[in-house]
């Protein structure tokens, strides 16, 4: 079974479809029809934000999804599936792969990414289960403590990566070449190009968000072609 569904992700592009409530498209409806555009096109996967939108995206597309619930806690600065309480409610409504921050920075409740997932993994042995990591340690450390895919996708988004050039090729690289599971890229890949540059690092698949999916961050760009 998971492999089946790692199998249907190999070499291909994963399109992430979000928009958060402080974004013009926010809604389940939108980002259904983005999925299904997205699976038209050719995407091999998609990555979806809440419950909401993975319910109408699921009624649309029948290609692997990877499910994340952002959620903000007083106490930590993790704010990509940090809690039980979110991995459970991804469960319930079914994905395939559940991504979860995998930074070394600690979780609501000053919980520890060591002591979480080892809950997690006794909770769903047979779930997927990938690590958004920011940097090399955090990505080696993700793959000792059992996750089944490294992601590159908190790199350039924690205090300590802040300002790394994107995409992360060299991250990619070298992820690839050490932490004996797949990866993924994500974050900051743009063109067709810089995709291509992507998966030529080895990695296992790779996820455009943005650049596909945010209309109002890609007008900001072609208008700063202009301005500038
Ligand atoms: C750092 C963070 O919160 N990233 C989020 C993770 O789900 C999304 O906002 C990104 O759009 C996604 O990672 C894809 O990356 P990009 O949009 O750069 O292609």
């Amino acid at each position: 079974m998971s492999q089946d569904i790692l199998g249907k992700i190999k070499g291909g592009l994963i399109v992430s479809c979000q928009a958060l409530n402080d974004e013009p498209l926010h809604s389940s409806y939108i980002m259904s029809r983005m999925a299904y555009a997205a699976m038209l096109g050719g995407a091999v996967g998609i990555r979806a934000n809440t419950v909401e939108d993975i319910t109408e995206i699921k009624k649309l597309v029948d290609i692997p999804i990877i499910g994340i619930i952002k959620k903000n806690y007083d106490d930590s600065d993790v704010y990509i599936t940090p809690t039980m309480e979110e991995v459970d409610a991804l469960v319930d409504c079914g994905v395939d792969i559940i991504a979860m921050d995998s930074t070394a920075r600690l979780r609501p409740k000053s919980q520890s990414l060591e002591e979480f997932f080892s809950n997690v993994r006794k909770k769903y042995p047979n779930q997927l289960f990938m690590a958004d990591c920011s940097n090399y340690d955090e990505g080696i450390q993700a793959a000792k403590l059992g996750f089944d895919i490294i992601g590159t996708t908190m790199s350039g988004y924690t205090p300590y990566t802040e300002g790394t050039k994107l995409p992360n090729y060299e991250l990619m690289r070298s992820l690839v070449k050490d932490c004996g599971k797949p990866v993924i890229a994500e974050g900051g890949i743009w063109s067709p190009q810089e995709l291509k540059m992507a998966l030529e690092t080895g990695v296992f698949a790779a996820v455009v968000g943005t650049a596909i999916t945010r209309p109002m961050d890609i007008t900001r760009r072609y208008v700063e072609a202009i301005n500038n």
